[in-house]
């Protein structure tokens, strides 16, 4: 799914209105009663809402709101904050609606401010996708004084304060929500790692915003739903055999991290691989062939590193390379041959990242529109380099990938995936059991036995990084987040497969 920016999503609004001939403010109680909708599965009548409202249509759904709200039976008390002068029509077409019985307050000063009662449920309606600059003065002291309460704050369309697709300045105040409920599509905002404490959790609601609008719009901003992926996987041919599947080659493991060879080599077959060779350092065999018997194993001549390349690598369909490999000179030089040779697409994580981050050279010989790397936040900015922030980090990983012709799946919370020709998804499956070693591994092998079935580079990223993270949903209904182990996440890939395909 596209994620449009502030500015689209304005033209989103007026493509709508025009398209169904209806008024601005026909819109405006629609997407009011989706958020009451949401609201009212959320919170019981006994809990008092406050609602505080700014002086665009942010703050005009705010009042929408309370009206419903009233209707509802909660118990409903209204905050117009500064200068009204200047509000928005709808607002002001939504205050005149607003029924006598809702007590309404006005804030022009900070005296103004008082305690809100515990127990409480705060609407934060100050601003939406309409703000333009940092929030000061009054509305920050509001800001201020309703994150300081300890009261379950509730966002409309966004936290206000925060900007909808571009850094917002260190200085303004952000409201921090527990829940944001947007409308219709999330914001670029919402991905970001450093919002999470203004986002909180996020829902969408849809308000009918025009389908074909958002056919049209340009966007190089994506989120994968299930729809999304769900057409991607392939149903196996009724006369299959293993060698339909491809196979795939690991380049993994050194002395003491053996495990993360056998993890991603288990992911890689769990993930459909037809065939899998893997290469450890010597001292690794048994375990490899112990741990991992559906594998072939070679052994490196080197007992503790990664020091050359398989005799016949043209007769694999891909290479993953990298966890568990360290950063040896051997391991370097069999790297830059790999990338000298390789007819294939390769998969690189961990050390090998590491490794060609390190060096201009290797850089210069990555292979066009073959590479997938697979960072974790450090190694990515090994790799790319260190980004002002996380806005700037999206634009920088789009430069590298450009640049390099290469794919970027850059680890965390909302993994992000960017493409040679000018693209970024965000995931949205995983969570934060997920945060343990050797998930990167398990990501690794997922990934390679993807290309390996001939999916295109792009939809291996998209596929694999999804269904890694809905394994870790499963994973965290059996075992909680706690306990999560990167073994408990290819237990459960079967079941994310499954549940894809249903
Ligand atoms: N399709 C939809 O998503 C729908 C969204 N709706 C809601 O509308 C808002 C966007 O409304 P908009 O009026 O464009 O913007 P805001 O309400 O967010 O804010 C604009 C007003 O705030 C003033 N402003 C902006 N920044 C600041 C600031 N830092 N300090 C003080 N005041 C600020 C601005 O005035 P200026 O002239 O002073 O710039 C505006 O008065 C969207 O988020 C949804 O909630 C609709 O309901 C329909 C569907
Ligand atoms: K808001």
């Amino acid at each position: 799914m596209k994620l449009l920016s502030a500015a689209q999503t304005r033209e989103a609004d007026a493509f709508t209105i025009k398209e169904e001939g209806m008024s601005s403010s026909d819109l405006m109680e629609r997407a009011a009663r989706a958020f009451v909708g949401w609201f009212e599965n959320k919170f019981q009548p006994t809990q008092a809402v406050h609602i505080f409202c700014g002086p665009g249509n942010n703050g005009g759904d705010g009042l929408a709101v309370a009206r419903l709200l009233q209707q509802r039976n909660y118990a409903v008390q209204v905050y117009l904050v500064g200068d009204n002068s200047k509000a928005s029509a709808d607002f002001k077409l939504n205050l005149e609606r607003l029924p006598q019985e809702i007590p309404h307050q006005h804030l022009k000063e900070k005296q103004d401010i008082t305690a809100l009662p515990e127990g409480a449920c705060v609407v934060d309606a100050l601003f939406g996708t309409g703000l333009n600059r940092p929030v000061s003065g009054l509305y920050a002291e509001v800001i201020n004084s309703l994150n300081g309460s300890n009261l379950t704050i509730t966002a409309i369309d966004m936290p206000s304060g925060l900007y909808t697709d571009s850094q917002t300045p260190a200085e303004g105040a952000i409201v921090q929500a527990n829940y944001t409920v947007s409308f219709q599509l999330p914001k670029l905002a919402f991905f970001l790692p450093q919002h999470e404490a203004f986002v909180g959790e996020w829902h969408i609601v849809p308000i009918g915003l025009s389908d074909s609008f958002i056919a049209a719009v340009e966007t190089r901003l994506y989120f994968t739903t299930p729809q999304d992926v769900r057409h991607l996987l392939r149903p196996r041919k009724k006369f299959s055999h293993k060698g339909l599947y491809g196979h795939a080659l690991l380049l993994s493991g050194g002395f003491g991290k053996m495990g993360a060879a056998v993890l991603a080599a288990r992911a890689c077959l769990r993930a459909g691989v037809g065939l899998l060779t893997i290469q450890v350092p010597a001292t690794g065999y048994t375990v490899l062939q112990t741990a991992v018997p559906e594998a072939m194993t070679l052994a490196d001549k080197h007992r503790r590193h990664l020091s050359e390349l398989p005799k016949e690598t043209d007769k694999f369909d891909v290479i993953g390379v990298g966890p568990g490999i360290g950063t040896e000179r051997v391991t370097k030089t069999a790297l830059g041959q790999l990338l000298a040779t390789a007819s294939q697409p390769l998969v690189v994580d961990a050390d090998a990242i590491n490794i060609i981050g390190s060096s201009d050279k290797l850089k210069g010989q990555l292979p066009p529109d073959k590479v997938i790397f697979t960072p974790h936040p450090k190694e990515f900015e090994r790799l790319v380099g260190k980004s002002n922030n996380e806005y700037d980090r999206l634009y920088d990983m789009l430069d590298f990938c450009r640049v390099y012709r290469c794919y970027v799946v850059l680890k965390g919370n909302n993994t992000t995936i960017g493409t040679p020709d000018g693209k970024i998804f965000f995931n949205t499956t995983g969570n934060a059991g997920m945060a343990t070693g050797g998930t990167g591994d398990v990501l690794t092998g997922i990934v390679t036995a993807l290309v390996g079935q001939n999916y295109s580079l792009e939809e291996a990223c998209l596929l694999g990084v999804y269904l890694h993270g809905l394994a870790g949903d499963l994973a965290l209904k059996a075992v909680g987040e706690i306990s999560m182990t990167a073994s408990d996440v290819i237990d459960f890939l079967p079941q994310a497969f499954l549940k894809l395909q249903a």
